[in-house]
């Protein structure tokens, strides 16, 4: 039978919700589709059906992310992919993945798209690159920090969400402009976020609000009662801080809770704690991708963004995907703000978009993708320039999966 795609409506969320649910190995609980309702853009969601079945499809919701040097823009958040087995390697996701891009260039809407994936193997294919990696991290329990850190004296105190939650919107939307990676987070994902449901805990305790006049942090914890002693595990959801001083407090404070053996956190791949501790070695980390980045328009995302040195060059492009893409472009940087227009001169670098994409935040550079033979050289030296005016001032990160 003749595969259709359409967008979906507000009445398809339920059978959606259950095709996202089950793809993802997951149960859909009673009232699964209303916890979804308010994430749920339906103009912005694509569906594959198969007659009246509905086999597959994906969503997108309007963000922002803050690119390097430039603030938060517009950004297609990716989410909620899925096709139901029995139906797979069928090319829906190659569909669905068509209709989000295509969609975007055609309706000139986001320059970029991000995603977190399932599977690092999926979407290289579609155009997106590894552009942001979070560290695994895990620290024994009063680990000590180096000599000279300063935690101040201010209050670190636990209250309740409904004392946090103000506190910690002001906190994050102050920090959010100058860390690239972050989202946007409108009332429905603050909610959504922190619901805080208990089939979402995963066995382990309700999350736990810490307050600082400067930050916050929330965590989780579970027990573990051994014969030698309590080892609980401390799981931190979330830190943020206005100042280094708080954020050293809020860690000193969750590192000391009683009756914990280890303090666990999937933090940004360049969290400070290591440099805090008076043993680095404590810190046990393992790196893992986290945001992939598609630049739907290329032209309009390089322009977005800011770059740390001059450059000019001309890059030859390559984007089967999205062919509006492709092409030569020359990106010219001065004193940080950049223009990018189409030319016909003879390219200083080739390259694939997906490597675009992994440069983009600022993190993954093109010096690296070039030793991986995704970025090619042609004038000398001009890699090594893209490169360095690519990098961000830190390594991007996005605190929350979407
Ligand atoms: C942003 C997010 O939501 S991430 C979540 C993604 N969803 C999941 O992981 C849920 C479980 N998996 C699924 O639902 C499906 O297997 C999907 C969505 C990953 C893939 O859907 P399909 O319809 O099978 O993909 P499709 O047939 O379009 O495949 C296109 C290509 O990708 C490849 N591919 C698809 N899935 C995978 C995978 N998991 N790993 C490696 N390659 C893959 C296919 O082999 C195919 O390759 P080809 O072009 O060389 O032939």
């Amino acid at each position: 039978m003749a595969l259709t795609l359409r967008t979906l409506t507000l009445d398809d969320l339920p059978v959606f919700q259950r095709l996202v649910d089950a793809s993802f190995l997951g149960d859909t609980p009673d009232d699964g589709a209303e916890r979804y309702r308010d994430l749920f853009e339906p103009d912005r969601s694509h569906g594959v059906f198969e007659g009246d079945e509905l086999i597959g499809g994906g969503g997108v919701q309007t963000r922002e992310i803050t690119v390097p040097g430039n603030g938060p823009h517009p950004v297609a958040a990716v989410t909620s992919v899925g096709v139901k087995p029995g139906h797979r390697r069928r090319g829906v996701l190659t569909r669905v993945m068509r209709a989000q891009l295509h969609g975007l260039h055609d309706e000139g809407r986001e320059a970029v798209a991000a995603l977190w994936a399932s599977e690092a193997a999926i979407y290289g294919r579609f155009g997106y690159g590894l552009a942001a990696e979070f560290t695994r991290l895990s620290v024994p329990k009063n680990a000590a920090f180096r000599r000279g850190v300063a935690i101040g004296d201010a209050p670190v105190r636990e209250v309740s969400r409904d004392d946090a939650m103000p506190h910690m919107r002001a906190v994050y939307e102050a920090l959010r402009p100058d860390r690239t990676g972050w989202l946007s987070r409108a009332d429905q994902f603050w909610g959504h976020q922190f619901a805080d449901e208990e089939r979402d805990r995963g066995g382990l305790s309700a999350y736990r609000y810490v307050k600082h006049p400067e930050g916050y942090a929330v965590y989780r914890v579970k027990q573990d009662w051994q014969e030698r002693g309590p080892r609980g595990e401390l799981h931190v959801r979330e830190i943020a801080a206005r100042t280094p001083e708080a954020y050293a407090a809020l860690y000193r404070y969750l590192l000391d809770v009683d009756l914990i053996g280890e303090l666990k956190f999937f933090t940004a791949a360049d969290d400070p704690i290591t440099l805090l501790l008076d043993d680095p070695r404590l810190a046990l980390r393992s790196r893992s991708d986290a945001l992939w980045v598609r630049l739907a328009d290329v032209d309009r995302a390089l322009a977005q963004r800011r770059y740390g040195s001059d450059v000019d060059l001309v890059l030859e492009v390559s984007d089967d995907f999205c062919p509006w893409n492709a092409g030569r472009v020359r990106l010219t940087a001065r004193g940080g703000e950049a223009s990018v227009r189409r030319v016909d001169e003879a390219p200083d670098v080739e390259l694939d978009v997906a490597s675009l994409g992994a440069a983009y935040l600022g993190g993954t550079r093109l010096a690296t993708l070039a030793r991986a033979q995704r970025v090619r050289e042609v004038t000398p030296g001009a890699v090594a320039a893209l490169s360095h005016a690519f990098l961000g001032e830190h390594e991007p990160h996005c605190p929350e999966v979407f």
